[in-house]
């Protein structure tokens, strides 16, 4: 008889888990649903209540790691960051409690590249172009059709050195090598307040698997959050909701 799934059946995390522990949550399919649309994530009133608790509760120690640009979360989430680090293109920018942005330069070819996404496929129904401070993404969530396309364009610009391709929920972005979210949280890990508390990172989407990956060898763990698939992640909620709640409880 085939078992009901090829993957480990993961738990549900323990409430004591976040006790003294360091905490990095992901943003879109995490904290959020995901939207059709890039712009279309929703942010609601009791999320932003939570963060500030959660950044009490814990001392300071909750970072928002994501994909999406340091300033493209400042939209999202601005009003109730307050002193919570944020990381964003997928590792390659971090700000630190009241600190500046630091990030690598933009290269050139990504300007380059976005003209050749837009010519190709700009047009075309229900793609969307996302252009962002160190990357360029295409979204085909309302045009799975041109998944193809899209990836093989995108791997066509990879070859550049420094960029690479990051495969995500039915987007292929371009953007910078040499960082991952698991980089990210180690440099945040070197300082106060996150020195000497085990990490715990909640992601959905493969741009978190080195974040979990990150977790486990500093003595911390992984919460995916989704249906069952191959994760470093070691603990697992079913979606955003069952987490918010989650965390809710624990704040
Ligand atoms: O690391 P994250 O914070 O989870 O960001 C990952 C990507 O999220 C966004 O794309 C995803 O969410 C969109 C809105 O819900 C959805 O339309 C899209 O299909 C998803 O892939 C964001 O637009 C990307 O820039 C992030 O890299």
């Amino acid at each position: 008889m085939q078992p009901p799934s090829a993957f480990a059946a993961l738990e549900e995390p323990p409430f004591s888990l976040l006790r003294d522990a360091s905490l990095f949550l992901d943003f879109d399919g995490t904290l959020v649903d995901l939207a059709e649309r890039p712009d279309g994530v929703e942010v609601d009133d009791a999320l932003h209540a939570l963060l500030p608790r959660l950044a009490e509760r814990l001392d300071g120690r909750v970072a928002i790691v994501s994909g999406r640009s340091v300033a493209q979360i400042d939209d999202f989430l601005g009003g109730s960051l307050g002193q919570i680090a944020v990381v964003g293109s997928h590792g390659a920018e971090i700000r630190r409690a009241g600190g500046a942005i630091v990030r690598p330069e933009r290269p050139p070819v990504l300007e380059t590249a976005e003209a050749a996404f837009t010519e190709r496929l700009g047009d075309r129904p229900g793609v969307v172009i996302e252009v962002k401070s160190l990357g360029v993404a295409i979204h085909y969530r309302m045009a799975p059709e041109v998944e193809p396309e899209a990836k093989a364009l995108v791997e066509a610009f990879a070859r550049h050195d420094g960029l690479e391709v990051q495969h995500g929920k039915m987007m292929a972005e371009l953007r910078m090598a040499g960082h991952d979210k698991g980089t990210a949280i180690a440099a945040l890990l070197e300082d106060a307040p996150f020195l000497g508390h085990a990490p715990i990172f909640v992601g959905d989407d493969l741009t978190d698997e080195p974040g979990f990956v990150l977790c486990a060898r500093h003595g911390g763990a992984g919460i995916l959050i989704g249906s069952p698939r191959d994760t470093a992640a070691r603990f697992r909620l079913e979606d955003v909701w069952r987490l918010r709640r989650w965390l809710e409880a624990a704040a």
